[in-house]
């Protein structure tokens, strides 16, 4: 963040976000009664500063996918670094909690920090699979079981996000995404949120301006049909002059683009009738407004007949007095055939104008766009450069939560499991690490979790992966290269690694989704990754299982 931008934010008492990127909403206070209510009830049982381990993982993809982008790890660090509570929450607690609660659990609380916990994490904008800890904290219990809402609210939409995002970005290829969505968006901190890790998950940029301002994403905009409908004729434009980009008089532009129309219409066979004056003075009121930045709005009126002509004409205008128009924005009826139409209408300006940069003038797309329209548009075909995308985007709407869980996996050493008669909600025990591993074509062939005293794979040495469940489900992998998934990102009140930079994150992305076979990234039917358990971890889970599952009688 620059210099200029640290002092604004410092300045701004009302900005709910700390320089450091933060929200300030985000405090020990934003959580569930009952973790209060626990770590009370910790604390008198004198439990509280037994060494707990819990794990933070998923158990199935999200969008009928097989991937999932994991994200928000920064904001936990940082909450972490700050887990405090104020006088003034202690002074609430007081008030929620029964009246018998002694004043030492009340003293206890105003000095509890998270100094004493460790959190290792995959590093932000991962690819992660099913049943992989993403995060694992190690601590006293009271401490770690007060961190568990906080986390997972941190985790969940973050990670959803990021992976409804980085889909969109597959969806769309080289193309540029920008993120629309705040006016649609779950409440204004879901905006902000929506911005950041759509964002992260590979977007080129997002219309929100704070988004811009906090964390340094960039902005883009066009503008909005009230812009269009407000004027209704040439007279409405008080100031139609524009100084040409290399100087010299100012000239009548609005004069300028009314001529070149009556050209267009010829050319593109119109009715000069049919094409709308308000469209061209909003079009070149915009134009004299900002005349390196015009991008038009083109179906207000009609696309072909209108807004096409119209802009055209407004684009040549600037043309000639040394300005580049950059393009337009359609934003309804068929994308797929009005995009070509508007292609073939530059490419004959360009030839008759001898304009060659008219050819390639920008095709944006907007209107309630979701990843299938993208990939029908695909299929098509279709000459659009970029989509704004809101509604479905921001507010995921085709899955709207990710399932995120805390699992309590070890208690004083001891491994702890949950059990369920669904057999994939049943925890994996102990205290673990996760290891991806490679095959020699560099792409990620299984996810192996260990015990934490196992050795760790190496390259070229052969080891048993088996399925966590199914016994049958077993193979020997020789993995070309391994990486260690969990790292300790937070130690004795630190964050132990650099913050790093959202673009380093989008790259983390676009890496970690290359070293994914596409089988596993199509949208139909995709291939599920492997996550697996070392021979040692799945007879420590089984029998475990069974220690826990005492035999029942049958009568
Ligand atoms: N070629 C296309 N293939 C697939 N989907 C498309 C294509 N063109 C547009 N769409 C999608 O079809 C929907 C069209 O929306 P809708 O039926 O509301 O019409 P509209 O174009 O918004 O009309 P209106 O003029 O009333 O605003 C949008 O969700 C849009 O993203
Ligand atoms: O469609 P989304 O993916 O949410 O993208 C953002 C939309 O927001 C804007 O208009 P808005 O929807 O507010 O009004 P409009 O549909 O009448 O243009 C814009 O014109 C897009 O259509
Ligand atoms: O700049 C735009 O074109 C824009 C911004 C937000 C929502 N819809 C469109
Ligand atoms: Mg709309």
């Amino acid at each position: 963040m620059s210099s200029q931008l640290n002092h604004f934010v410092v300045q701004n008492h009302l900005n709910c976000w700390s320089k450091m990127g933060q929200n300030s909403i985000v405090q020990p206070l934003l959580t569930d009664l009952y973790q209060i209510t626990m770590a009370y009830a910790y604390w008198r049982s004198g439990k509280h500063e037994d060494r707990a381990v819990f794990d933070l993982f998923f158990r199935k993809n999200p969008f009928n996918g097989e991937f999932t982008i994991f994200a928000g790890l920064e904001e936990c660090l940082k909450f972490l670094e700050k887990f405090r509570y104020s006088e003034s929450d202690i002074e609430y607690i007081k008030q929620i909690l029964p009246s018998h609660i002694e004043q030492e659990f009340y003293d206890y609380l105003s000095t509890l920090t998270a100094k004493d916990i460790k959190l290792y994490a995959v590093q932000e904008g991962t690819v992660v699979f099913p049943r992989v800890p993403l995060l694992r904290v190690e601590g006293p219990l009271i401490i770690a079981q007060l961190l568990e809402t906080t986390l997972l609210t941190l985790v969940n939409y973050a990670s959803l996000m990021a992976t409804n995002a980085a889909r969109y970005r597959m969806a769309a290829g080289k193309l540029k995404l920008y993120e629309f969505g705040l006016r649609r968006a779950q409440g204004p901190d879901g905006g902000l949120s929506a911005s950041k890790y759509a964002y992260i998950g590979g977007f080129d940029g997002t219309s929100n301006v704070l988004a811009g301002k906090i964390f340094n994403i960039p902005v883009k905009g066009t503008h909005a049909h009230s812009y269009i409908t407000s004027f209704n004729k040439f007279d409405e434009i008080t100031h139609k002059e524009l100084l040409p980009a290399g100087g010299g008089q100012p000239i009548n532009f609005l004069e300028l683009a009314i001529g070149f129309r009556m050209k267009l219409v010829s050319i593109f066979n119109v009715l000069l009738s049919e094409v709308s004056d308000g469209e061209l003075a909003a079009f070149a009121s915009f134009a004299i407004a900002l005349p390196t930045n015009f991008m038009a709005l083109v179906d207000t009126y009609d696309v072909k007949k209108s807004g096409l002509i119209n802009f055209c004409a407004t684009a040549l205008a600037l043309n000639e007095l040394g300005y580049k128009a950059l393009g337009i924005r359609l934003d309804s009826g068929d994308l797929a055939y009005l995009s070509c139409i508007a292609r073939k209408y530059f490419q004959r300006v360009a030839q008759e104008y001898n304009i060659p940069y008219f050819g390639e003038l920008l095709i944006m797309a907007s209107n309630d766009i979701n990843e299938e329209t993208i990939l029908s548009l695909n299929e098509q075909g279709h000459c659009i450069d970029s989509f704004g995308i809101g509604t479905h985007l921001v507010t995921c709407q085709k899955q709207p939560a990710l399932g995120c869980v805390f699992k309590m996996v070890e208690l004083n050493g001891e491994p702890r499991i949950k059990l369920s008669q669904d057999v994939q909600k049943v925890t994996i025990p102990g205290k673990k690490d996760v290891y991806r591993l490679y095959g020699e074509s560099g792409a990620a062939l299984i996810d192996l979790l260990q015990r934490s005293t196992e050795d760790a794979p190496a390259d070229g040495r052969k080891v048993l992966c088996r399925h966590p469940f199914q016994e049958s489900k077993r193979a020997f992998v020789i993995p070309s290269k391994v990486e260690k998934l969990l790292i300790l990102q937070f130690d004795n009140g630190r964050i132990s690694h650099c913050v790093e930079t959202l673009q380093e994150v989008q790259q983390r992305v676009e890496n970690s989704l290359r070293i994914l076979r596409p089988d596993i990234k199509r949208t139909l039917n995709p291939t599920p990754y492997k996550v697996s358990v070392s021979d040692d971890l799945y007879h420590y889970l089984h029998t475990l299982w069974l220690a826990n599952a005492p035999i029942g009688e049958l009568s």
